[in-house]
């Protein structure tokens, strides 16, 4: 089959470096010219853990990225794959997908035979039926145009395992043969398929996310409470999870949700329902536990020691999860903020992020390892669950006294004095 991929960000990298690992021919189309290059030559732009053996398989052989449109016209299948970001009201910023449907309209009046246009972008529900499809054919000139839509589940970091190894592969169509050809494309790929229309493929994409998040904050709730009782908030939920019906997966309290997705697909959805005259309690309650949780860190440490002001607190980890060097809506944003604002100085140290936090915050201390964010500190933040943390223990002997909070239960070092969460 040969595929075009609009967009070549961590979405669509990933699904065209994994649909050529399928054994189809794959384009990507990608307006950032160094982006572009990049795939070209074999190196990924992103940090992402087996797409550079992908990519050194399949870069310049099937899978091909340029900034032309002209590879949509020899397509099977084009999907969609641009970004949905925040608009200032917490709705989704569709302009770059009308953008992408524009750009294909008009690669499609030069297009043989069928085509078929797929939105994995997420996107609000109604967007493909009454954005994309119509935009797609006011410049193709063309009523024989398939449209289907293909949300993607992906976790940042796991996305190469999670592209080729899904727990479903959501279909929504609303022709069955643009279903088949979307259904046809994940041949090889062994996961349940649910076949349902476009609005309700891009609520599943919506509420998954929603649900996922609202397991979060909900584990954050029952964690604060646990917090003044005294008892821990693992033990709990790990007793919670073993039922079938809840899963123990996703109720890891401490920091907070963060990350590109579930902060503005939930402020998406609360968009979306106060639109139709809902009030999305439950939703804007998620988003509001969420906001706090990493200020509670902070004031959890005062306190424990006092006024921050001249404490030098080392904060461990940046990025907003562990095997990324993404920082978007990390928790350690407003941790460092909040520190900063007290008159503390930070030593922060990240595997991955450091160069990406330096952009947010030139002014700090960047350490080259934990050990040296942890020297001479009164105080240390932990803030990702990378693996590597899991194995500090002698290296908080390094700080001026051993207080350390926990963002993200990791930690397994012995004699967990002063380590609190
Ligand atoms: N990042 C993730 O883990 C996941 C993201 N999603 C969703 O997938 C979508 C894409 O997200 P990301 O890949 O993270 O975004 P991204 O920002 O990393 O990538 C989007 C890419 O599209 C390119 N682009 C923008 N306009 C274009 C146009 N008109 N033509 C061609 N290329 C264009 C940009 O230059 C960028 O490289 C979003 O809707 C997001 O919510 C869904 C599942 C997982
Ligand atoms: O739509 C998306 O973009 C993606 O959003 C999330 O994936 P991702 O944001 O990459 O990362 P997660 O592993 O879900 O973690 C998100 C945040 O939640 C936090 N988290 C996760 C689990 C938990 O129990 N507790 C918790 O605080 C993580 O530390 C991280 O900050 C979903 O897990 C993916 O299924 C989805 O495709």
């Amino acid at each position: 089959m040969r595929i075009a991929v609009v967009g070549g960000g961590y979405v669509g990298l990933v699904t065209g470096a994994c649909f050529a690992e399928l054994g189809h021919t794959v384009d990507i189309v990608e307006i950032d010219a160094g982006k572009a290059a990049a795939i070209n030559a074999g190196r990924a732009p992103i940090h992402e853990r087996g797409l550079d053996a992908l990519l050194a398989k399949h870069a310049g052989v099937r899978l091909r990225a340029g900034t032309d449109y002209g590879p949509v016209a020899l397509s099977d299948l084009a999907f969609i794959c641009v970004g949905t970001p925040p608009a200032a009201d917490g709705s989704a910023d569709l302009s770059m997908v009308a953008a992408a449907s524009r750009s294909i309209g008009e690669a499609l009046r030069e297009g043989k035979g069928a085509h078929t246009v797929v939105v994995k972008s997420t996107v609000p529900p109604g967007t493909t039926e009454n954005l994309v499809a119509p935009t797609v054919g006011n410049h193709s000139h063309r009523a024989d145009t398939g449209f289907a839509m293909n949300p993607e589940f992906l976790r940042e970091g796991r996305a190469v395992e999670d592209f080729l190894h899904p727990d479903r592969i959501v279909i929504g169509s609303r022709d069955g043969r643009s279903g088949d050809t979307v259904a046809a494309a994940y041949t090889g790929v062994s996961a349940p398929v649910v076949r349902c229309g476009l609005t309700a493929a891009e609520m599943i994409k919506y509420a998954s996310n929603a649900l996922l998040a609202t397991k979060i904050s909900f584990a954050n709730e029952v964690g604060n409470v646990c917090k003044r009782l005294g008892i821990d908030v693992y033990e709990v939920m790990q007793g919670v999870g073993m039922d079938h019906r809840v899963s123990p997966h996703f109720l890891d309290a401490g920091a907070g949700f963060g990350g590109s997705c579930f902060p503005k697909d939930v402020a998406a959805l609360v968009s979306l329902a106060e639109g139709l005259g809902e009030e999305p309690a439950l939703l804007r309650s998620v988003l509001d536990v969420n906001d706090r949780q990493p200020l509670r860190m902070v004031r959890m440490l005062e306190e424990r020691i006092g006024d921050l002001a001249g404490k030098r607190v080392a904060v461990l980890g940046l990025a907003f999860k562990d095997n990324t060097d993404d920082i978007r809506e990390a928790r350690a944003v407003p941790v460092i903020a909040g520190l900063l604002q007290r008159g503390a100085a930070v030593a922060a140290y990240d595997p991955l992020a450091a160069a990406s936090m330096r952009r947010v915050f030139p002014g700090i201390d960047y350490a080259a390892s934990a050990a040296d964010a942890l020297r001479g500190a009164d105080a240390c933040l932990v803030m990702t669950e990378w693996p590597e943390f899991s194995t500090l223990n002698g290296e908080f002997d390094l700080m001026n006294s051993r207080i350390v909070i926990e963002g993200r239960r990791i930690l397994s070092c012995d004699g967990k004095e002063g380590i609190c969460w």
